[in-house]
């Protein structure tokens, strides 16, 4: 597996992520509700270092409701305050504002009582990449985006958009690495399209789909390939010709075959990547807490 950052490159991003964060009032981490701990980056925590931090699971529209709302009470319980977002169409982008304003809170008290008034909430979106950060920033910004002024930067001066009465929010977005030294993360990340998928087989990235389809969503599965039965899985070695009989079988069905009748994978593979993204199996998850 190829890693598209190199360490120098690592700390560059990091340093300057730093130096970001300083202006910052509270770090709004997005990711994919479809795969909201591989869309997550550790190095997070070390960056926001100790700012009131929102956890936005985003394209909820693309994931399994149930399994979102498992995984935003798995988030609460850790602690972390979860807000849920369709950018897209705007679901939950009003409510953010204030989400964002009740976490400052004590900073705002902490002013008032030494005689300030405090500014307004400046935050910052970060996430890694495809995860929604440019469609999220412009509904935020809504038709009109107001520009309010230069502030100095670090190295240059930077935009902040005026969001409703009480927030800020910086224009461009802080693009965070995926982290994906474990294949299972590296398998969501390509299959969501945050990974170019070169970086991984196309056929690996389509068995995983499938296998993840059949484990939990049978009826979306069957219903998509018109397939009569469905393998059960049992964790041994025979799984693995189950998943190549039930390729076999999609690929007869969708005219996959090459000459001598041989199914020719690459092709099966592109359908169901292609099907899982434009949601054709339905709005899926890819983990659970
Ligand atoms: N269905 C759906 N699609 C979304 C949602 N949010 C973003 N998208 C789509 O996801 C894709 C990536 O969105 P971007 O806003 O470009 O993501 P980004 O994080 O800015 O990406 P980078 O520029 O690569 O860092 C686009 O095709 C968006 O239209 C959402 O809530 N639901």
């Amino acid at each position: 597996m190829t890693i598209q950052w190199y360490p120098g490159h690592m700390a560059k991003a990091k340093r300057q992520m730093v130096e970001k964060i300083k202006q910052i009032d509270v770090v709004i981490e997005l990711v994919d509700s479809r795969i909201p701990l591989a869309s997550r980056n550790p190095l997070v925590e070390e960056i926001a270092s100790g700012k009131p931090r929102l956890l936005i699971m985003n394209k909820i529209d693309m994931a399994d409701r149930q399994a979102t709302q498992q995984w935003k009470h798995f988030f609460e319980t850790e602690g972390v305050t979860v807000h849920l977002v369709n950018s897209q169409t705007g679901q939950g982008v009003s409510t953010l504002p204030d989400a964002v304003h009740k976490l400052t809170a004590a900073r705002r008290k902490k002013l008032e009582d030494r005689g300030f008034r405090p500014h307004a909430d400046r935050a910052l979106i970060l996430g890694i990449p495809n995860v929604g950060k440019s469609t999220l920033i412009n509904r935020l910004a809504g038709k009109k985006i107001a520009k309010i002024g230069d502030r100095p930067g670090v190295t240059k001066a930077q935009q902040w958009i005026k969001v409703g009465s009480t927030m800020e929010l910086l224009d461009t977005p802080g693009i965070l690495w995926p982290k994906f030294d474990d294949p299972q993360v590296g398998l969501c990340l390509a299959a969501t399209g945050a990974i170019k998928e070169e970086l991984l087989d196309f056929q690996e990235i389509a068995f995983f789909l499938l296998k993840t389809t059949l484990h939990h969503y049978r009826q979306s599965l069957a219903d998509r390939y018109n397939l009569d039965s469905l393998p059960e899985l049992t964790g041994t070695g025979e799984d693995q010709d189950k998943l190549v009989q039930l390729f076999d079988e999609i690929g007869k069905k969708r005219g996959c075959l090459m000459s001598g009748g041989y199914i020719d994978y690459d092709r099966v593979s592109e359908i169901i990547i292609r099907d899982y993204r434009s949601q054709k199996l339905g709005p899926l998850t890819l983990e659970w807490p």
